[in-house]
Protein backbone atom coordinates (compact mmCIF):
# COMPACT_ATOMS: atom_id res chain seq x y z
CA UNK A 1 0.00 0.00 0.00
CA UNK A 2 1.17 3.55 -0.88
CA UNK A 3 2.62 5.47 2.21
CA UNK A 4 1.69 9.14 1.55
CA UNK A 5 1.09 11.92 4.16
CA UNK A 6 -1.48 14.83 3.65
CA UNK A 7 -1.29 15.98 7.00
CA UNK A 8 2.38 17.40 7.02
CA UNK A 9 2.50 18.36 3.18
CA UNK A 10 2.42 21.80 2.66
CA UNK A 11 1.28 23.22 0.28
CA UNK A 12 -1.51 20.46 -0.07
CA UNK A 13 -1.29 18.02 -2.89
CA UNK A 14 -4.07 17.97 -6.05
CA UNK A 15 -5.87 15.19 -6.71
CA UNK A 16 -7.31 14.22 -10.08
CA UNK A 17 -10.38 12.28 -9.96
CA UNK A 18 -12.25 10.76 -12.63
CA UNK A 19 -15.26 8.42 -12.27
CA UNK A 20 -17.11 6.22 -14.96
CA UNK A 21 -20.16 4.17 -15.22
CA UNK A 22 -19.45 0.80 -16.04
CA UNK A 23 -22.13 -2.26 -16.84
CA UNK A 24 -21.75 -4.05 -13.64
CA UNK A 25 -19.53 -4.70 -10.51
CA UNK A 26 -22.15 -7.16 -8.11
CA UNK A 27 -21.23 -8.59 -5.80
CA UNK A 28 -18.34 -5.76 -4.72
CA UNK A 29 -16.97 -7.52 -1.56
CA UNK A 30 -15.05 -10.47 -3.70
CA UNK A 31 -12.93 -7.52 -5.63
CA UNK A 32 -12.09 -5.77 -2.10
CA UNK A 33 -8.60 -6.31 -0.89
CA UNK A 34 -8.54 -9.10 1.48
CA UNK A 35 -5.58 -7.64 3.49
CA UNK A 36 -6.62 -4.19 3.89
CA UNK A 37 -10.15 -3.84 2.85
CA UNK A 38 -11.89 -0.42 2.48
CA UNK A 39 -15.43 -0.93 1.83
CA UNK A 40 -19.15 0.91 3.09
CA UNK A 41 -21.77 -1.28 1.88
CA UNK A 42 -26.26 -1.79 2.82
CA UNK A 43 -28.53 -4.23 1.05
CA UNK A 44 -25.31 -4.85 -1.60
CA UNK A 45 -24.77 -1.62 -2.57
CA UNK A 46 -21.98 0.86 -1.57
CA UNK A 47 -18.32 1.17 -2.46
CA UNK A 48 -14.95 -0.61 -1.97
CA UNK A 49 -11.53 1.25 -2.40
CA UNK A 50 -8.56 -0.45 -3.41
CA UNK A 51 -4.73 1.05 -3.07
CA UNK A 52 -4.33 4.25 -1.12
CA UNK A 53 -3.22 7.58 -2.60
CA UNK A 54 -3.29 9.59 0.47
CA UNK A 55 -4.28 8.81 4.25
CA UNK A 56 -4.76 12.05 6.36
CA UNK A 57 -4.21 10.75 10.25
CA UNK A 58 -5.46 13.33 13.05
CA UNK A 59 -5.58 12.55 16.77
CA UNK A 60 -6.70 14.33 20.30
CA UNK A 61 -9.58 16.32 21.39
CA UNK A 62 -9.54 18.39 17.33
CA UNK A 63 -9.35 15.22 15.46
CA UNK A 64 -12.50 15.54 13.20
CA UNK A 65 -12.29 19.29 12.85
CA UNK A 66 -8.74 18.65 11.47
CA UNK A 67 -9.93 15.96 9.64
CA UNK A 68 -12.53 17.92 8.12
CA UNK A 69 -10.47 21.22 7.09
CA UNK A 70 -8.10 19.60 5.75
CA UNK A 71 -10.23 17.78 3.47
CA UNK A 72 -12.16 20.68 2.58
CA UNK A 73 -8.83 22.26 1.33
CA UNK A 74 -8.21 19.11 -0.50
CA UNK A 75 -11.22 18.87 -1.89
CA UNK A 76 -11.60 22.38 -3.43
CA UNK A 77 -8.21 22.03 -5.19
CA UNK A 78 -8.92 18.79 -6.47
CA UNK A 79 -9.79 17.97 -10.46
CA UNK A 80 -12.78 16.32 -10.51
CA UNK A 81 -14.40 15.00 -13.71
CA UNK A 82 -17.23 12.91 -12.60
CA UNK A 83 -19.89 11.12 -14.96
CA UNK A 84 -21.59 9.80 -13.21
CA UNK A 85 -22.89 12.16 -10.09
CA UNK A 86 -24.58 9.48 -7.48
CA UNK A 87 -23.58 9.66 -3.87
CA UNK A 88 -19.94 8.28 -3.15
CA UNK A 89 -19.30 9.49 -6.63
CA UNK A 90 -16.15 11.37 -7.89
CA UNK A 91 -13.77 12.37 -4.87
CA UNK A 92 -13.96 10.30 -1.36
CA UNK A 93 -12.27 9.23 1.77
CA UNK A 94 -12.98 5.72 3.80
CA UNK A 95 -12.60 7.65 8.08
CA UNK A 96 -12.37 6.44 10.68
CA UNK A 97 -12.55 8.29 13.95
CA UNK A 98 -11.39 7.51 17.67
CA UNK A 99 -14.09 7.39 20.13
CA UNK A 100 -12.38 9.37 23.14
CA UNK A 101 -10.27 12.88 22.49
CA UNK A 102 -7.68 10.58 24.80
CA UNK A 103 -7.27 7.58 23.16
CA UNK A 104 -4.30 6.46 22.16
CA UNK A 105 -5.96 5.48 18.82
CA UNK A 106 -5.27 7.45 15.23
CA UNK A 107 -8.41 8.63 13.51
CA UNK A 108 -8.13 8.57 9.61
CA UNK A 109 -9.12 9.54 6.52
CA UNK A 110 -8.12 7.13 3.67
CA UNK A 111 -8.57 8.10 -0.32
CA UNK A 112 -8.27 5.14 -2.03
CA UNK A 113 -6.45 4.95 -5.69
CA UNK A 114 -9.35 2.83 -7.05
CA UNK A 115 -13.08 3.09 -5.84
CA UNK A 116 -16.19 0.95 -7.38
CA UNK A 117 -19.25 1.79 -6.67
CA UNK A 118 -22.89 0.57 -6.95
CA UNK A 119 -26.33 2.45 -5.92
CA UNK A 120 -29.63 2.63 -7.15
CA UNK A 121 -28.54 -0.21 -9.34
CA UNK A 122 -25.79 1.63 -11.04
CA UNK A 123 -22.54 1.02 -11.13
CA UNK A 124 -19.30 3.25 -11.31
CA UNK A 125 -15.79 3.33 -11.14
CA UNK A 126 -13.27 6.35 -9.88
CA UNK A 127 -9.92 6.73 -10.03
CA UNK A 128 -7.63 9.08 -7.92
CA UNK A 129 -4.40 9.94 -8.28
CA UNK A 130 -2.08 12.93 -6.97
CA UNK A 131 -1.45 15.21 -9.94
CA UNK A 132 1.95 15.23 -11.67
CA UNK A 133 3.75 18.69 -11.50
CA UNK A 134 5.30 17.73 -14.41
CA UNK A 135 2.48 16.75 -16.36
CA UNK A 136 1.12 19.15 -18.84
CA UNK A 137 -2.64 17.70 -18.80
CA UNK A 138 -3.63 16.75 -15.26
CA UNK A 139 -6.69 14.14 -16.29
CA UNK A 140 -4.05 12.16 -18.32
CA UNK A 141 -2.66 11.30 -14.92
CA UNK A 142 -5.62 9.68 -13.23
CA UNK A 143 -6.68 8.24 -16.52
CA UNK A 144 -3.30 6.38 -16.43
CA UNK A 145 -3.88 2.49 -15.39
CA UNK A 146 -2.33 2.36 -12.03
CA UNK A 147 -4.16 -0.38 -10.85
CA UNK A 148 -6.91 -2.74 -13.12
CA UNK A 149 -10.23 -3.25 -11.41
CA UNK A 150 -10.21 -6.75 -10.04
CA UNK A 151 -11.80 -10.13 -10.87
CA UNK A 152 -14.01 -11.44 -8.20
CA UNK A 153 -12.13 -13.82 -6.35
CA UNK A 154 -13.04 -17.19 -5.20
CA UNK A 155 -15.43 -17.46 -1.89
CA UNK A 156 -13.39 -19.11 0.62
CA UNK A 157 -13.74 -20.24 4.42
CA UNK A 158 -13.78 -17.34 7.05
CA UNK A 159 -10.91 -17.43 9.38
CA UNK A 160 -10.97 -18.76 12.86
CA UNK A 161 -10.26 -16.54 15.63
CA UNK A 162 -11.00 -17.64 19.51
CA UNK A 163 -11.69 -14.91 21.31
CA UNK A 164 -10.93 -14.24 25.26
CA UNK A 165 -11.89 -11.28 27.74
CA UNK A 166 -9.41 -8.46 27.56
CA UNK A 167 -8.87 -6.19 30.05
CA UNK A 168 -12.08 -6.49 32.11
CA UNK A 169 -13.37 -9.80 33.00
CA UNK A 170 -17.64 -10.74 32.99
CA UNK A 171 -17.51 -9.99 36.48
CA UNK A 172 -15.09 -6.79 36.42
CA UNK A 173 -18.18 -6.26 34.00
CA UNK A 174 -20.77 -6.60 36.16
CA UNK A 175 -18.98 -4.38 39.07
CA UNK A 176 -18.61 -1.89 36.95
CA UNK A 177 -22.44 -1.78 35.66
CA UNK A 178 -23.78 -1.98 39.46
CA UNK A 179 -21.20 0.89 40.44
CA UNK A 180 -22.25 2.90 37.70
CA UNK A 181 -26.00 1.94 38.29
CA UNK A 182 -24.82 3.58 42.45
CA UNK A 183 -23.73 6.62 40.85
CA UNK A 184 -26.93 7.44 38.79
CA UNK A 185 -29.43 6.83 41.67
CA UNK A 186 -27.02 9.09 44.04
CA UNK A 187 -28.08 11.45 41.08
CA UNK A 188 -24.54 11.93 39.54
CA UNK A 189 -25.79 11.24 35.89
CA UNK A 190 -28.99 10.07 34.16
CA UNK A 191 -26.95 7.42 31.67
CA UNK A 192 -23.67 6.58 30.82
CA UNK A 193 -22.62 3.42 28.19
CA UNK A 194 -20.20 0.80 29.87
CA UNK A 195 -18.80 -1.36 27.30
CA UNK A 196 -15.86 -4.28 27.32
CA UNK A 197 -13.77 -5.66 25.25
CA UNK A 198 -12.93 -9.14 23.75
CA UNK A 199 -9.04 -9.85 22.24
CA UNK A 200 -8.37 -12.61 19.82
CA UNK A 201 -5.34 -13.38 17.62
CA UNK A 202 -6.18 -13.45 13.28
CA UNK A 203 -3.45 -15.86 11.68
CA UNK A 204 -4.65 -15.83 8.41
CA UNK A 205 -3.84 -12.27 6.86
CA UNK A 206 -5.71 -12.59 4.19
CA UNK A 207 -9.19 -13.63 5.21
CA UNK A 208 -10.34 -10.38 6.50
CA UNK A 209 -12.69 -10.57 3.15
CA UNK A 210 -14.39 -13.75 4.18
CA UNK A 211 -15.10 -12.18 7.53
CA UNK A 212 -16.59 -9.33 5.87
CA UNK A 213 -19.09 -11.01 3.34
CA UNK A 214 -20.48 -13.31 6.52
CA UNK A 215 -21.21 -9.50 7.65
CA UNK A 216 -23.24 -8.32 4.71
CA UNK A 217 -24.84 -12.33 4.19
CA UNK A 218 -26.02 -12.20 7.71
CA UNK A 219 -26.49 -8.30 8.65
CA UNK A 220 -27.75 -6.94 5.17
CA UNK A 221 -29.94 -4.33 6.62
CA UNK A 222 -26.93 -2.84 8.39
CA UNK A 223 -23.79 -0.61 7.65
CA UNK A 224 -20.62 -3.15 6.53
CA UNK A 225 -17.43 -1.55 7.66
CA UNK A 226 -14.06 -1.95 6.85
CA UNK A 227 -11.69 1.02 7.39
CA UNK A 228 -7.86 0.48 8.06
CA UNK A 229 -8.50 -2.77 10.04
CA UNK A 230 -12.54 -1.15 11.89
CA UNK A 231 -14.32 -3.69 10.33
CA UNK A 232 -18.03 -4.49 11.58
CA UNK A 233 -22.00 -4.25 10.81
CA UNK A 234 -23.33 -1.50 12.40
CA UNK A 235 -27.22 -0.82 12.79
CA UNK A 236 -26.78 2.92 13.49
CA UNK A 237 -26.60 5.84 11.64
CA UNK A 238 -24.70 8.76 12.99
CA UNK A 239 -25.42 10.91 9.99
CA UNK A 240 -26.02 10.94 6.48
CA UNK A 241 -25.53 14.67 4.21
CA UNK A 242 -27.07 13.85 1.02
CA UNK A 243 -27.40 17.51 -1.37
CA UNK A 244 -29.06 18.94 1.49
CA UNK A 245 -30.81 16.72 3.63
CA UNK A 246 -29.67 15.33 6.71
CA UNK A 247 -30.57 11.62 8.24
CA UNK A 248 -29.88 10.03 11.06
CA UNK A 249 -31.21 6.64 13.30
CA UNK A 250 -30.67 6.79 16.78
CA UNK A 251 -30.96 3.24 18.51
CA UNK A 252 -31.32 3.12 22.44
CA UNK A 253 -32.98 0.65 24.21
CA UNK A 254 -32.27 -3.74 23.47
CA UNK A 255 -33.81 -6.78 23.92
CA UNK A 256 -33.52 -10.39 22.94
CA UNK A 257 -35.14 -11.96 20.09
CA UNK A 258 -37.82 -14.79 21.00
CA UNK A 259 -37.52 -18.25 20.31
CA UNK A 260 -40.72 -18.62 18.28
CA UNK A 261 -43.11 -16.22 16.56
CA UNK A 262 -44.88 -15.29 19.02
CA UNK A 263 -42.58 -14.71 21.56
CA UNK A 264 -40.58 -13.29 19.54
CA UNK A 265 -43.45 -10.50 19.27
CA UNK A 266 -44.36 -10.51 22.66
CA UNK A 267 -40.02 -9.30 22.93
CA UNK A 268 -40.83 -6.53 20.96
CA UNK A 269 -44.01 -5.24 22.74
CA UNK A 270 -42.61 -5.62 25.75
CA UNK A 271 -39.28 -3.35 24.25
CA UNK A 272 -41.78 -0.60 22.91
CA UNK A 273 -43.40 -0.93 26.40
CA UNK A 274 -40.74 -0.75 28.96
CA UNK A 275 -40.21 2.49 30.77
CA UNK A 276 -36.39 1.69 30.94
CA UNK A 277 -36.06 1.38 27.47
CA UNK A 278 -37.74 4.26 26.42
CA UNK A 279 -36.13 6.40 29.31
CA UNK A 280 -32.67 5.31 28.34
CA UNK A 281 -34.09 6.32 24.26
CA UNK A 282 -35.44 9.33 25.10
CA UNK A 283 -32.08 10.60 26.01
CA UNK A 284 -30.33 9.46 23.14
CA UNK A 285 -33.07 11.16 20.69
CA UNK A 286 -32.63 13.77 22.63
CA UNK A 287 -29.24 14.40 22.57
CA UNK A 288 -29.24 13.76 18.91
CA UNK A 289 -31.80 16.34 18.28
CA UNK A 290 -29.75 19.50 20.41
CA UNK A 291 -26.80 18.58 18.59
CA UNK A 292 -28.01 18.75 14.97
CA UNK A 293 -30.52 21.14 15.57
CA UNK A 294 -28.68 24.44 15.14
CA UNK A 295 -27.25 23.14 11.65
CA UNK A 296 -30.59 22.11 10.20
CA UNK A 297 -33.49 24.22 8.67
CA UNK A 298 -35.83 21.72 9.44
CA UNK A 299 -35.62 18.24 12.01
CA UNK A 300 -38.07 15.82 12.00
CA UNK A 301 -38.03 13.11 14.28
CA UNK A 302 -40.43 9.82 13.91
CA UNK A 303 -43.24 10.75 16.48
CA UNK A 304 -42.89 7.33 17.72
CA UNK A 305 -40.05 5.15 18.41
CA UNK A 306 -40.23 2.03 16.57
CA UNK A 307 -38.46 -1.51 16.94
CA UNK A 308 -35.87 -2.39 14.28
CA UNK A 309 -35.45 -6.14 14.13
CA UNK A 310 -32.31 -7.43 13.70
CA UNK A 311 -30.84 -10.98 13.51
CA UNK A 312 -29.42 -10.72 16.44
CA UNK A 313 -31.63 -8.40 18.66
CA UNK A 314 -34.45 -5.87 18.73
CA UNK A 315 -33.78 -2.38 19.09
CA UNK A 316 -35.98 0.80 19.72
CA UNK A 317 -34.84 3.20 16.61
CA UNK A 318 -35.77 6.79 15.64
CA UNK A 319 -35.33 8.20 12.54
CA UNK A 320 -34.35 11.45 12.39
CA UNK A 321 -34.99 13.66 8.88
CA UNK A 322 -34.28 16.97 8.10
CA UNK A 323 -32.72 20.27 5.46
CA UNK A 324 -29.29 21.54 6.22
CA UNK A 325 -29.31 24.68 7.61
CA UNK A 326 -26.12 26.42 7.21
CA UNK A 327 -24.23 24.15 4.56
CA UNK A 328 -22.41 21.81 7.06
CA UNK A 329 -20.32 18.86 5.82
CA UNK A 330 -21.14 15.40 6.92
CA UNK A 331 -17.67 16.10 8.98
CA UNK A 332 -18.62 18.89 10.19
CA UNK A 333 -22.14 17.29 11.82
CA UNK A 334 -20.34 13.97 12.91
CA UNK A 335 -18.10 16.82 14.88
CA UNK A 336 -21.18 18.25 16.39
CA UNK A 337 -23.18 15.33 17.19
CA UNK A 338 -20.28 12.48 18.34
CA UNK A 339 -20.87 10.94 20.76
CA UNK A 340 -23.78 10.96 21.31
CA UNK A 341 -25.36 9.74 24.41
CA UNK A 342 -26.29 5.95 22.76
CA UNK A 343 -22.82 5.56 23.35
CA UNK A 344 -21.68 7.93 26.24
CA UNK A 345 -24.43 8.81 28.32
CA UNK A 346 -26.52 11.87 29.69
CA UNK A 347 -25.16 14.12 30.52
CA UNK A 348 -21.96 13.98 28.31
CA UNK A 349 -19.93 16.03 30.05
CA UNK A 350 -20.26 13.73 33.16
CA UNK A 351 -20.65 10.41 31.30
CA UNK A 352 -17.21 10.38 29.36
CA UNK A 353 -15.06 10.59 32.15
CA UNK A 354 -17.31 7.92 34.49
CA UNK A 355 -17.49 6.20 31.10
CA UNK A 356 -13.55 6.18 31.18
CA UNK A 357 -12.97 5.54 34.78
CA UNK A 358 -15.07 2.76 34.71
CA UNK A 359 -14.98 0.98 31.53
CA UNK A 360 -10.88 0.25 32.24
CA UNK A 361 -9.71 0.16 28.40
CA UNK A 362 -9.09 2.47 25.81
CA UNK A 363 -12.05 2.13 23.48
CA UNK A 364 -9.82 3.36 20.38
CA UNK A 365 -11.84 3.31 17.05
CA UNK A 366 -15.23 1.72 18.82
CA UNK A 367 -18.00 3.87 19.09
CA UNK A 368 -16.75 6.24 16.57
CA UNK A 369 -17.53 7.40 13.84
CA UNK A 370 -17.08 6.11 10.73
CA UNK A 371 -18.25 6.06 6.75
CA UNK A 372 -16.87 7.90 3.77
CA UNK A 373 -17.04 11.92 2.75
CA UNK A 374 -17.23 12.60 -0.76
CA UNK A 375 -15.51 16.20 -2.13
CA UNK A 376 -18.82 17.88 -1.77
CA UNK A 377 -18.80 17.14 1.40
CA UNK A 378 -21.76 14.91 1.60
CA UNK A 379 -21.26 11.59 3.26
CA UNK A 380 -22.45 9.02 5.47
CA UNK A 381 -21.31 8.09 8.86
CA UNK A 382 -22.45 5.22 11.05
CA UNK A 383 -21.51 4.43 14.75
CA UNK A 384 -18.78 2.07 14.46
CA UNK A 385 -20.66 -0.57 16.88
CA UNK A 386 -20.61 -4.92 16.44
CA UNK A 387 -17.30 -4.60 15.17
CA UNK A 388 -13.66 -5.08 15.85
CA UNK A 389 -10.33 -3.54 15.20
CA UNK A 390 -7.56 -5.89 13.75
CA UNK A 391 -4.13 -4.75 14.61
CA UNK A 392 -1.29 -4.89 11.95
CA UNK A 393 0.44 -7.68 14.05
CA UNK A 394 -3.55 -9.96 13.87
CA UNK A 395 -4.42 -8.86 17.18
CA UNK A 396 -8.44 -8.40 16.92
CA UNK A 397 -10.42 -6.27 19.36
CA UNK A 398 -13.71 -6.44 19.21
CA UNK A 399 -16.32 -4.25 21.40
CA UNK A 400 -19.75 -4.71 22.77
CA UNK A 401 -21.48 -1.77 25.59
CA UNK A 402 -24.97 -0.85 26.54
CA UNK A 403 -26.77 1.99 27.89
CA UNK A 404 -26.75 1.82 31.97
CA UNK A 405 -30.10 3.41 33.86
CA UNK A 406 -30.84 3.96 37.09
CA UNK A 407 -32.93 0.22 37.05
CA UNK A 408 -30.03 -1.64 34.77
CA UNK A 409 -29.39 -5.20 36.01
CA UNK A 410 -25.54 -6.22 35.89
CA UNK A 411 -26.28 -9.94 34.86
CA UNK A 412 -28.81 -8.53 32.21
CA UNK A 413 -26.05 -5.86 30.98
CA UNK A 414 -23.75 -8.67 30.52
CA UNK A 415 -25.77 -10.88 28.56
CA UNK A 416 -26.91 -7.70 26.34
CA UNK A 417 -23.16 -7.66 25.46
CA UNK A 418 -23.13 -10.86 24.56
CA UNK A 419 -25.97 -10.56 21.94
CA UNK A 420 -24.11 -7.59 20.14
CA UNK A 421 -20.72 -9.53 20.37
CA UNK A 422 -22.70 -12.34 18.07
CA UNK A 423 -22.15 -10.55 14.75
CA UNK A 424 -18.61 -9.89 15.03
CA UNK A 425 -17.44 -13.17 17.17
CA UNK A 426 -19.29 -14.98 14.58
CA UNK A 427 -17.56 -13.28 11.47
CA UNK A 428 -14.65 -14.81 13.05
CA UNK A 429 -15.65 -18.33 13.04
CA UNK A 430 -16.09 -17.76 16.85
C1 LIG B 1 -23.04 0.45 22.73
C2 LIG B 1 -23.62 -0.38 21.85
O1 LIG B 1 -24.88 -0.20 21.38
C3 LIG B 1 -25.62 0.96 21.71
C4 LIG B 1 -26.42 0.75 22.93
C5 LIG B 1 -27.71 0.28 22.88
C6 LIG B 1 -28.46 -0.07 24.16
O2 LIG B 1 -27.87 0.06 25.24
O3 LIG B 1 -29.61 -0.48 24.10
C7 LIG B 1 -28.36 0.10 21.65
C8 LIG B 1 -27.75 0.47 20.50
C9 LIG B 1 -26.49 1.23 20.50
O4 LIG B 1 -26.76 2.59 20.48
C10 LIG B 1 -22.89 -1.54 21.27
O5 LIG B 1 -23.44 -2.23 20.42
O6 LIG B 1 -21.73 -1.77 21.65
Amino acid sequence: MTETDAATARPSPRLVVRTEPVDELAPLIPRADPRHPLLWMRRGEGIVGLGETLRIETSGADRVEDAAAIWTELSSDADVDDRVGLPGTGLVAFGAFAFADESASTSVLVVPELVLGRRDGRAWVTRIALADPDASDAADAAASDLLAIPEPAPRRRIPRVTFEPGAVTPGQYEEAVAEAVRRIDGGELAKVVLARELVGELHEEDGLRATIGRLAEDYPDTWVFAVDGLIGASPETLVRVDHGTVSARVLAGTSARGAGEASDRERATALTESAKDRAEHALAVASAVKRLEPHTARLDASPEPFTLQLPNLWHLATDLKGTLGDGSTALDLVRAVHPTAAVAGTPRRVALPVLAELEGFDRGRYAGPVGWVDGHGDGEWAIALRCAQVEPDGTVRAYAGCGIVHDSVPADELAETVMKFRPIVEAFGG
